[in-house]
């Protein structure tokens, strides 16, 4: 075992010093423009995973009224989908090492066809139900299978660059859904239908092109079908002389095959060898803490963080929130630019520096609002004689779910002011009182169901504005790229299937306790909350991302050689010493001192 380790990182420092050539000339070659191609068919699937997830909080506007939808039903509709993802992602470890990355990639176009075509057609809720879980399934599938897919047809020196497009697309995604949701809102018959089923479109496009594209070359040498990937390298590749790369990634398979054995469940395996545990725990831990910093209950807040500022008419918040969407969607954009310019390392740690100064900002924002919350000034007789509770403000009453505020404003000044309870069928309305008919008439009350009229609502927004700014060039992608990009060969699947599904698992875990956690801690509570959560992930990223950038995919399992969390960027670990050499601006990995035993 020593002594194959040694020859491993022999051949890896070897490696390393090709690559490290070898990158310099990448940068020069000229790169076939079908590898964009390939990114952009595969990317198309981040694209549904963005329009899935995003378009439905519109089309539940139209869908609670056409099919009165109780509050149940409207969370089951919307969590259905991400718990579904959830469980697919993990499953697609699975099916992507048995079939394949590109069956998987026409699996997930199918099966978002399929979902899509349910949706649009859907006679009742059970059958949107089934929909939406259907749709989740693709979600899951694609969410894994698509970044890992690019990252093995990408040249190196475009790998972080094409992953991150992928990220780009997710967002692409929420922001096209976000318009279509405008659009087709004023469709209040069948709109919602047209909303859900458009994703048939783009889903149809992946799966026709998916036929003619092909399968990735590393998968298909792990599989011993070598000529086949000889071919779709020269392929993917152009004219470019292949056969180094072909040999290293051969070579490599070979020697990580009697370094870890071949047969078992692989993630016991990736458990009980050093490297691929502790690549798993950085993997796991980014996605995790991208959850955790809230980006999903951020854009999800963001309707009522404008109706807070003031934006009281219904439409007008759903193209204001199109605009948050839009944010995030041009921000990615920045994060496509950097990736390969700063690296993944410094990306990710200057996101989580503005993302949790901006949740700071946002926490001081809704505190401020709370202090001068406007007092409740009128106490009107319940008509049905239960009794409710008496309010003195209208944070307390908004934070309490059974009640909402109604109000009249003149300019910022709020007068008539009272706390009612909700209506039980509808948060959209009063239960009783002034605020029980919703009528267009500007004189007439507001009703204010999660969320007070405030002076300070200008601090809410910079701090929505400015973590959006911060967060979408780097935590969001870089999750994403990173994990494509950790694992070996032989753990790729079974590492993106465990780190998806940690990203989906958070993803419901944050929006279905941010609710109780606003109730007991207030909303300012719950954003320092996330604040704290943010800076603890700028320690693990500290301690633990090592940079990727620049390094053959076979070469990334060095990085995780030394002591978890010894392995920041530039840190020497504890049995083997690690420099790097820039090359044109890059950092490249060197290994010195071949003969040390791992573990
Ligand atoms: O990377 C994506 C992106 O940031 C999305 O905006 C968000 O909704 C997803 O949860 C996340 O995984």
């Amino acid at each position: 075992m020593g002594d194959l380790m040694g020859k491993k990182r022999q051949r890896a420092a070897d490696g390393g010093e090709r690559s490290l050539i070898g990158n310099a000339e990448d940068r020069d070659a000229p790169t076939t423009g079908f590898v964009y191609v390939l990114a952009f068919f595969s990317a198309l699937g981040g694209f549904l995973f963005g329009y899935d997830t995003g378009v439905v909080s519109g089309a539940m506007l139209l869908l609670k009224k056409r099919m009165n939808l109780s509050a149940l039903w409207q969370e089951l509709l919307v969590s259905s989908t991400v718990g579904a993802a959830a469980v697919s992602a993990l499953a697609g470890g699975f099916l992507n090492g048995w079939l394949g990355r590109r069956i998987c990639i026409l699996l997930a176009s199918l099966i978002f066809s399929v979902g899509g075509v349910m949706l649009a057609l859907a006679p009742d809720k059970v059958v949107l139900l089934v929909g939406r879980i259907i749709v989740g399934l693709g979600i899951g599938i694609a969410s894994m299978t698509v970044p890992v897919y690019i990252a093995e047809v990408s040249p190196p020196h475009l790998r972080g660059q094409l992953v991150t497009v992928n990220a780009l697309f997710i967002t692409g995604g929420q922001f096209i859904a976000s318009m279509v949701d405008g659009a087709f809102s004023y469709l209040s018959e069948d709109g919602w239908r047209y909303m859900l089923g458009l994703s048939v479109l783009p889903a149809v496009l992946q799966f026709l092109g998916f036929i003619f594209l092909p399968e990735s070359p590393r998968w298909l040498l792990q599989k011993g079908q070598n000529q086949e990937a000889l071919q779709v390298l020269r392929w993917i590749r152009g004219d470019q002389n292949v056969e180094e790369e072909y040999d290293s990634i051969k070579a490599n398979i070979e020697e990580e095959e009697k370094e870890v054995g071949a047969g078992g469940v692989v993630l016991l395996r990736m458990l009980s060898h050093g490297p691929t545990r502790r690549a798993l725990i950085v993997g796991c831990g980014l996605q995790m803490f991208q959850q955790l910093s809230g980006i999903n209950t951020v854009m999800y807040y963001s309707a009522t963080i404008l109706q807070m500022a003031g934006v009281r008419d219904d439409k007008e918040a759903i193209w204001l929130a199109a605009a948050t969407s839009a944010t995030n969607f041009v921000f990615t954009l920045v994060g496509v630019w950097l990736v390969e310019r700063v690296g993944r390392r410094k990306l990710t740690l200057g996101s989580l520096l503005g993302t949790g100064l901006s949740l700071a900002l946002l926490a001081v924002g809704f505190l401020l609002s709370a202090q001068s919350s406007p007092p409740v000034t009128l106490h009107p007789v319940d008509p049905n004689n239960s009794t409710y509770r008496l309010y003195g403000s209208c944070e307390p009453c908004m934070l309490d779910p059974d009640c909402g505020f109604c109000f009249r404003e003149n300019g910022t000044k709020v007068f008539e002011s009272s706390c009612v309870p909700v209506h039980q069928a509808s948060i959209d309305h009063a239960a009783w009182g002034r605020c029980y008919n919703k009528t267009e008439d500007i004189k007439s009350p507001i009703w204010a169901y999660n969320y007070c009229p405030t002076s300070y609502s200008w601090i809410v927004l910079m701090g929505l504005f400015l973590y959006l700014a911060f967060f979408a060039p780097g935590m969001g992608p870089m999750p994403w790229t990173v994990n494509s990009e950790i694992y070996p060969l032989w753990a790729r699947s079974t590492g993106n299937a465990c780190s998806a599904g940690v990203n989906w698992i958070f993803n419901v875990l944050v929006s279905l306790t941010f609710l109780h956690v606003a109730e007991y801690l207030t909303y300012y509570g719950a954003f320092f909350l996330y604040t704290g959560l943010v800076f603890l992930g700028l320690l693990f990223v500290l301690g633990c991302l090592p940079e990727t950038r620049g390094l053959q995919l076979e070469d990334m399992e060095n990085l995780f050689m030394g002591q978890l969390c010894s392995c920041g960027a530039s840190s020497p670990t504890h049995n083997r010493h690690v420099h790097y050499i820039r090359v044109k601006g890059s950092n490249y990995f060197h290994s010195e001192d071949e003969n040390s035993d791992v573990d």
